[in-house]
């Protein structure tokens, strides 16, 4: 099912959701599993399932580095799959613009539509690691509003090459990323605002938004997007700390801001069980005024150990 169709359904009621990371490859999907038990209980009616980008390694060969391009955490689209299989909930793969053409995408896809996968989180993709600023793959889109309208196309029954007359054709929800605290490469927050429109314009169907850790910008962000026209549901992301070292580590990956109040109380923590305990109790105050503002979904970014989003969820849902 859509994710705006569940929305629609919950009515007013807020509902939870998470995402994950596929496991390094030659790892077990076990270990998903075992993260993602817990969180069942609180009815998640969808899972996301990222996507990373592929990376540089470097082999010893005869006394020789051999430098090769690959994927660590390959598998989204079969993750998914096997998910949403398990457990009976819908799946969100996310699908990215950089290190894969248009026409692998397209492919993707039609796995995702054979899959009954309704849902595709359209995204332009970070810089490869060893990259300053994000490079468009060759063959692939630049911008994540331009894979928005290759999905919206396809559900039209228009291909990459050709037009398809079909009555089973894909009818994916598209969601898209936005940025309360606006996106790095973004001059400021209305140009962010604009792009985001674009995508909205160009298919998307709902937003999920970057981890914050002060609600008010995201309340300021929602004022700001309906005041340009963007009426679909922008769901909440929210990300609870879980080490001192997220206090250097968020704002320098995701740049965004914390707040000096979460700051002291972090700092004031002697172990990082202590910050473990610290982020839940930021995340649940957040998540509190956020259900009570009614936002449609509380989106938790999980990435790993699940046991401080069920703490939260045990407070909330
Ligand atoms: N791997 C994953 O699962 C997830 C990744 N992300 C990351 O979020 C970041 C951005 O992704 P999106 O928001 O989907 O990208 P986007 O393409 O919507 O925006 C990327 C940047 O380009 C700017 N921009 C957009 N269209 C433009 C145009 N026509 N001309 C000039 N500038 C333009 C935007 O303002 C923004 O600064 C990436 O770093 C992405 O990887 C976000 C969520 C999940
Ligand atoms: N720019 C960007 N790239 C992403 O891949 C991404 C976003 N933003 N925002 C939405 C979600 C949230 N994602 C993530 C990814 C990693 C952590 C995280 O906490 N990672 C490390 C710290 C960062 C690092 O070492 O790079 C951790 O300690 O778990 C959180 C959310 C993935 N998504």
């Amino acid at each position: 099912m859509k994710i705006t169709d569940h929305i629609k359904k919950a009515k007013d009621k807020t509902l939870f959701s998470f995402e994950i990371i596929p496991p390094v490859k030659g790892h077990q999907i076990q270990q998903l599993y075992d993260n993602i038990d817990p969180l069942m209980e609180f009815n998640p009616p969808f899972i996301d399932v990222t996507t990373s980008r592929e990376e540089y390694v470097y082999l010893e060969r005869d006394g020789l580095l051999d430098k090769k391009l690959t994927r660590m955490r390959p598998g989204t689209v079969g993750i998914c799959a096997s998910i949403k299989h398990k457990y009976d909930v819908d799946t969100v793969p996310h699908v990215l613009c950089g290190g894969f053409t248009k026409e692998e995408t397209e492919y993707l896809l039609v796995d995702c539509h054979y899959l009954g996968i309704d849902n595709i989180m359209a995204l332009r993709g970070d810089a490869m690691k060893d990259e300053k600023y994000f490079q468009p793959t060759k063959g692939g889109h630049a911008y994540a509003v331009d894979l928005v309208k290759q999905v919206h196309e396809l559900n039209c029954g228009n291909y990459l090459h050709d037009t398809v007359d079909s009555d089973n054709c894909a009818d994916f929800c598209i969601g898209v990323a936005g940025y309360p605290e606006k996106h790095l490469e973004s001059p400021s927050l209305k140009s962010d605002l604009r792009r985001l429109k674009e995508k909205v314009d160009a298919g998307a169907d709902y937003v999920v938004t970057q981890m914050f850790f002060d609600n008010q910008k995201y309340f300021e962000f929602v004022d700001a997007a309906k005041k340009m026209g963007i009426t679909i549901p922008i769901i909440p992301g929210i990300k609870p700390i879980a080490v001192k070292r997220h206090l250097q580590l968020l704002p320098q990956v995701f740049r965004i801001d914390l707040p000096q109040d979460l700051i002291d109380a972090v700092d004031d923590c002697s172990s990082n069980k202590d910050v473990r305990k610290v982020g839940v109790e930021w995340a649940i105050q957040q998540s509190k005024e956020l259900k009570a503002a009614g936002v449609p979904v509380l989106h938790y970014y999980s990435m790993g150990k699940s046991d401080n989003i069920k703490a939260i969820a045990e407070q909330l849902f």
